[in-house]
């Protein structure tokens, strides 16, 4: 297949025909997606970049394409506006092929924000947001004032209004993206697609991009963004769509495709998937990837990974971060026993690791301390968290000092004593120490176990 002309690319429409003029879309009766890819492959000469590529955008549905760098992310975008011609697969827009269409249908039925645009003119904002009306213009019509209504309101929607008459060559980078809106917004198409649209945004107009969108999506549009930020594609949007590998790894709600070994087989990250206390949405914490031979990586390690149970003696945040650490890493981590309320406790829960919790200002019960006797039994290492040499223990009044949950005579050394192999860290420890000791201790422990 060809790239078909760079040119045209960034432009709301790139010609404006009369051929279809009466046929305009009104899907709002329809049933139709409002787009539907299916089956979509394309290539750049014979270097394939993606294939077997379906996803569909519904009114109401504001879908998020995700992906490393290099995905084809655009390149889908680009097949659904029509600037690239797939290989093979389909493309509709309201029920109808978009190939079937003329450019100037397709921009009344689909608008696009792309990432880079070449308006190397010094037109006004203005002028720009008004050449989103062009699908909308008859060959020989002017503005009305239906054309005016529109692009004041998206001018007024993307806070671009200020600037209209400052040249769009003198503009930030953050100013230009949210001009590009205006235009799509100024297109009032049922279809919107964004190609990182908040790349260039500080985050007060990163979020306030997301919510307009949002806000169109709930009226009843529909939008394909491309994000690279994880945390804000959980938020806002309610499917995911993961392309890596050359085509769709995963798809679905966001709780369902953000997950450790998902992220771990598309980026070849190590990430630890919590969930925001202020959102309640999935929140994607990645490391720095710790060269450790005994951890295979890459694109076919999503369940390959070597991981051990791995049991947490601590509390507090030094606590939460090791668990962190371990999940990431691909470890099945357990705790405590922790007081209620506990930071570590906390992560444990968004882990799904076993986690044993007592009340704070009480002793810490037999049962309690049984449960987590017999989870740090179970696993091939405990990694005990703590300050080297406190001494803090159960207080006279019977109740229980957490101050140091790993003190040799605090709330868990029944806990510690249980456990095969002990690593101790403090605070302090790096990464690469406590995945080096965990994986060494629990490699001589398989070595040293009888032959069953
Ligand atoms: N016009 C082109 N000619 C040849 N190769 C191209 C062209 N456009 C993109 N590619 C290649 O296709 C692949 C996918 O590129 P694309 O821009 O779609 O990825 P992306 O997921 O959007 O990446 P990013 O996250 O970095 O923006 C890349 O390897 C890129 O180099």
């Amino acid at each position: 297949m060809s790239p078909d002309g760079q040119s045209a690319s960034d432009s709301a429409v790139s010609s404006a025909s009369d051929a279809d003029a009466s046929s305009a879309f009104d899907s709002a009766d329809s049933d139709d997606p409002l787009v539907a890819v299916e089956d979509l492959a394309v290539a750049f000469g014979d270097v394939p970049v993606v294939s077997g590529v379906d996803l569909r955008v519904d009114r109401g549905d504001l879908v998020g394409l995700v992906g490393p760098n290099g995905a084809g992310k655009t390149t889908v975008l680009r097949a659904i506006k029509g600037t690239v011609t797939p290989d093979a697969g389909s493309v509709r827009l309201g029920g109808d092929l978009a190939s079937d269409l003329s450019a100037r249908e397709r921009g009344r039925r689909v608008a696009s924000v792309p990432q880079e645009t070449n308006l190397a003119f010094d037109f006004r904002v203005r002028h720009v947001v008004e050449m989103g009306r062009t699908p909308h213009l008859g060959r020989f019509d002017g503005h009305g004032p239906d054309d005016e209504r529109a692009v004041r309101e998206a001018m007024d929607a993307a806070g671009v209004a200020r600037f209209a008459d400052r040249p769009i060559t003198e503009v930030s980078g953050g100013e230009r993206q949210r001009v590009l809106l205006a235009r799509a917004l100024a297109q009032e198409t049922p279809a919107l697609v964004l190609d990182e649209p908040t790349a260039s945004l500080d985050v007060n107009h990163a979020v306030e991009t997301l919510e307009l969108v949002s806000d169109l999506v709930d009226d009843g549009r529909g939008a394909l963004a491309a994000i690279h930020d994880l945390d804000m594609a959980a938020r806002y949007c309610d499917e995911l769509v993961v392309l890596a590998n050359g085509g769709v790894h995963a798809a679905g709600p966001p709780e369902d495709v953000l997950t450790a070994d998902a992220l771990r087989a598309a980026f070849d990250a190590e990430a630890f998937v919590g969930r925001s206390p202020a959102t309640g949405s999935p929140a994607v914490t990645a490391f720095a990837a710790v060269d450790d031979p005994g951890a295979p990586r890459g694109h076919d390690s999503s369940a390959a990974r070597d991981g051990h149970r791995v049991h947490v003696v601590g509390s507090g945040r030094d606590a939460a971060r090791v668990l962190t650490r371990l999940a990431a890493a691909g470890h099945d981590p357990s705790l405590g026993v922790v007081p209620e309320g506990d930071a570590a406790a906390a992560v444990a829960d968004d882990a799904g690791a076993p986690v044993v919790v007592a009340p704070a200002f009480e002793p810490v019960g037999d049962a309690k301390r049984d449960a987590a006797v017999a989870l740090a039994s179970d696993a091939a290492v405990a990694v005990a968290v703590g300050r080297a040499g406190r001494d803090d223990r159960s207080d006279a009044a019977g109740t229980t000092d957490w101050s140091d949950a790993v003190a040799p005579t605090g709330p868990n050394a029944a806990v510690l004593a249980a456990a095969d192999r002990v690593v101790s860290v403090d605070g302090d420890a790096s990464d690469e120490a406590l995945l080096a000791a965990v994986r060494d201790l629990a490699t001589r422990r398989a070595e040293d176990a009888p032959e069953s």
